[in-house]
């Protein structure tokens, strides 16, 4: 029987320069918001993909269901570049190695940027097939409240130092050949989804 070919669900042209934010938004919030406009600046990228995640790998509690996260995400980024997708689902991808490799599969000539807040690079280490993700995609990092020591320590800063683009260069990132990460500080928004859950404010 022919196998369903999937697809990501998502409208982007070669040559685009697109960064991805994979996350549990679990609630989505501000903090969210904020290093999406800082990093469309800073890297210059055209468009900025909120990968909503399934579930992430790492974390034993499951979110909150898929749909109700979308739908949040949707009405807290509102912006022309930035699209807010389910392709985690639609490709039934998990891990980020995993939805790289089908990503860039899907779209050819796509510059794919792999964007994540500093917390994340502290464990990058312990993500599945983390050099792989280096060697596919440039790694864009945006500055955390609380995590800058960690992550300019983290084993994945020490092993990739030769790779890194410095912030004053960041718009160089998008097309610059992996690896190449590039840690950017910008205002901090000292905001979590965790937070925001211990308070209430999300109920499952
Ligand atoms: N306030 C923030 N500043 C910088 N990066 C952030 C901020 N909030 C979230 N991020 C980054 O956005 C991505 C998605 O984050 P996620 O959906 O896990 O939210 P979170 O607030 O980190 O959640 P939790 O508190 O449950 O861990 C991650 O790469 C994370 O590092
Ligand atoms: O691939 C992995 O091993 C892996 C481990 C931890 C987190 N991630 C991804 O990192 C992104 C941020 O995760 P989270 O839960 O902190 O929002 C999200 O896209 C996860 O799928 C990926």
């Amino acid at each position: 029987m022919a196998q369903r070919r999937r697809t990501s669900g998502l409208s982007l042209r070669a040559g685009m320069t697109v960064g991805l934010l994979g996350g549990s938004f679990d609630p989505p919030h501000g903090g969210h918001v904020h290093i999406t406009r800082e990093a469309l600046k800073r890297f210059g990228l055209d468009r900025i993909v909120w990968l909503v995640s399934p579930g992430n790998p790492l974390k034993e509690q499951g979110p909150a269901p898929l749909g109700r996260r979308i739908a949040a995400a949707r009405a807290i980024m509102d912006h022309p570049r930035v699209i807010v997708s389910d392709a985690e689902a639609r490709l039934g991808t998990r891990y980020t190695a995993q939805t790289l490799e089908a990503l860039t599969r899907l779209h050819p000539g796509v510059r794919f940027v792999w964007l994540m807040g500093a917390d994340n690079l502290t464990q990058f280490h312990r993500w599945e097939h983390w050099r792989a993700i280096l060697d596919t995609v440039p790694v864009g990092v945006i500055a955390r409240p609380g995590e800058r020591t960690g992550a300019r320590r983290s084993r994945t800063a020490r092993m990739y130092r030769s790779a890194r683009i410095a912030g004053r260069a960041a718009r160089l990132l998008p097309r610059a050949d992996a690896p190449a990460w590039c840690f950017i500080n910008v205002p901090m928004a000292d905001i979590s989804s965790s937070a925001i859950r211990a308070r209430g404010d999300w109920a499952q």
